[in-house]
């Protein structure tokens, strides 16, 4: 089973992000740019890459004011040379449009209503309009990009023309955005509103950026894990990467399917898998991966982040069950009061006239009979804890520092502790729930998360033990979840969280089940063991 085939990801940051950011130069430096004899055309990308931008300025006009548009190495900057008040609309702000959030450029020949009026008295003169497709973040939810399009407008068509050709070039030659995904799709996904959500919300966008995508309707259970199990060498080669669109279980078979190829035994097939990237369309009743990775459930954001070709590196829980079976995770397993409540909510499945409220009417039931569980807790410390309670954000630095973990090129199908690593610990006790989570696992619950402190590859897994409290005490933990997540420092003493790298439960009497991402596990007797980085998803953390 040892997987000889597994190639270690390589983990690379995203430069053009940070050049991105840091792009906005000072009117002194802009004027240093424009030294050279004005001649933007013909910029590629090597000239631009090549330390100092080349000269490309010009003048275009943005709703009604004239701005100073410079083409650098890393995007386009607007200067407005207008300050006047273009009512009803403010005047334009200084702008710098990174090429990293470019979706793609277009030319059109806008035709404005005045020109009716003005060709009363003279000929109309002909607006040729580039638009540039970007994204805003909105000031109240900076995660929930929308869709944005800045229209410079000008006399002549050569010039956007090549503006354009220019911008296109710049846009298109970046390697890290994919051209070609296969798709996904539960019909069923969020009571029937996935099929919507993709035509609607995500579709369109990937179309704009011109990434090619080959969708598959899932017909049942597991299709969607075996299709990507069965794709070939040639498919696995031809696909930058894979979106389920669905929920939490879309995305977790998708993954399931790939750790199975990267698995397998054949090493190319293997090499191929191990290069995909993964992305989340949410359109499930829960979509906790989604919202993890990009801080909204929006689908639009999550298909922005694919289009633009964003890239992080997760960290997988591998979780084995006593009966030989495993299956990966990246949002959490549990065992005791959430296990009973997915198998009570599994019970009332067949009153239909239920339908959702199951979930709250077997929450107040295994609540009320307040059961615990006797069991041995194993786990193996994670090397170094992180220093203090910091919530996991884009470029987070605690992920790109993160020591005392397994490095990202362990076999995935290893689980005993290498050499070096802690020992480890036992705890043998009654437990009302067990927890082992690998992300915040956010929701619309919890928007910041279920463990606010969890990060995306720091390689370490929250172990939460709450041990034998009263009915009240543990409502009290519930109640606490939405606003401070489970991870938080408190002052309820029953609760333990500690950072680890793996983690096994052997039940001792009477048993609850584990749910694995509202799964139920065939056996109670569970490890699980995170691997740091083990694949790599279209986001770029919650900015
Ligand atoms: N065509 C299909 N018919 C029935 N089940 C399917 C189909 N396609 C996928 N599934 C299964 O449905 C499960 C749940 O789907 P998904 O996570 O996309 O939606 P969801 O609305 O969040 O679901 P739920 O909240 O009920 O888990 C998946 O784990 C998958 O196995």
């Amino acid at each position: 089973m040892v997987s000889t085939a597994f190639k270690p990801l390589k983990v690379a940051p995203v430069p053009e992000i940070a050049e991105a950011e840091g792009s906005w130069r000072s009117p002194s430096q802009d004027s240093m740019l424009l030294r050279k004899p004005s001649r933007f055309s013909h910029v590629h990308l090597t000239d631009l890459e090549a330390g100092p931008s080349t000269d490309c300025t010009a003048h275009f006009v943005l709703r009604g004011a004239t701005m100073k548009a410079h083409l650098t190495k890393s995007g386009v900057q607007l200067t407005p040379l207008e300050t006047r008040r273009c009512w009803p609309l403010s005047a334009p702000q200084p702008a710098s449009i990174p090429f990293s959030e470019i979706l793609c450029v277009a030319t059109s020949q806008p035709a404005p209503a005045w020109r009716h009026c003005r060709r009363l008295w003279s000929t109309p003169t002909i607006t040729h309009r580039l638009s540039i497709c970007t994204f805003r973040r909105p000031r109240l939810h900076s995660c929930n990009w929308v869709l944005h399009s800045v229209e410079l407008d000008s006399q002549d068509e050569d010039l956007v023309r090549r503006w354009a050709a220019d911008i296109n070039e710049a846009v298109g030659t970046s390697s890290k955005r994919p051209r070609s995904l296969l798709v996904l799709l539960n019909p069923f996904g969020g009571s029937g509103r996935a099929p919507t959500v993709w035509e609607r919300d995500a579709s369109p966008l990937l179309s704009k950026a011109g990434v090619l995508c080959s969708v598959t309707v899932t017909t049942r259970p597991l299709d969607a894990y075996k299709t990507v199990r069965d794709l070939s060498l040639q498919e696995l080669q031809t696909c930058d990467g894979i979106l389920a669109v669905g929920g939490d279980g879309m995305f977790q078979e998708v993954l399931n399917g790939v750790m199975a190829v990267r698995s397998c035994g054949e090493a190319d097939r293997a090499a191929a898998a191990a290069k995909l990237r993964l992305g989340h369309i949410p359109g499930g009743s829960t979509d906790a991966v989604a919202y993890s990775l990009n801080g909204t459930r929006s689908a639009a954001t999550a298909a922005l982040h694919v289009a633009l070709g964003d890239r992080t590196p997760l960290d997988v829980m591998r979780v084995d069950t006593g009966d030989g079976t495993h299956r990966f995770s990246v949002c959490y397993a549990t065992y005791g009061y959430m296990g009973d409540l997915l198998r009570t909510s599994e019970t009332l499945r067949w009153s239909k006239w239920l339908g959702e409220r199951r979930y709250p009417l077997a929450g107040a039931l295994t609540l009320l009979r307040g059961r615990c569980y006797r069991a041995c807790v194993s786990y193996l410390p994670s090397m170094h804890s992180a220093p203090k309670a910091v919530e996991c954000k884009s470029q987070c630095q605690l992920c790109a520092t993160a020591t005392g973990v397994p490095p990202a090129d362990i076999s995935i199908d290893s689980s005993t502790p290498s050499e070096g690593e802690p020992a480890w610990t036992s705890i043998e006790g009654e437990f009302k729930s067990i927890m082992a989570i690998v992300t915040p696992c956010r929701s619309d619950m919890s928007a910041g998360g279920l463990a606010r402190t969890a990060h995306l590859n720091d390689g370490r897994l929250k172990l939460v033990l709450v041990k034998r409290c009263s009915v009240l005490q543990y409502l009290r933990l519930l109640i606490r979840i939405p606003t401070l997540g489970i991870d938080a420092e408190h002052d309820l003493p029953f609760i333990t969280v500690l950072d680890v790298v793996a983690v096994a439960v052997k039940p001792i009497g009477a048993e609850s089940s584990w749910n694995v991402d509202g799964e139920l596990m065939p056996s109670n007797h569970l490890s699980a063991r995170v691997h740091r980085g083990a694949v790599e998803v279209f986001s770029r953390g919650v900015e």
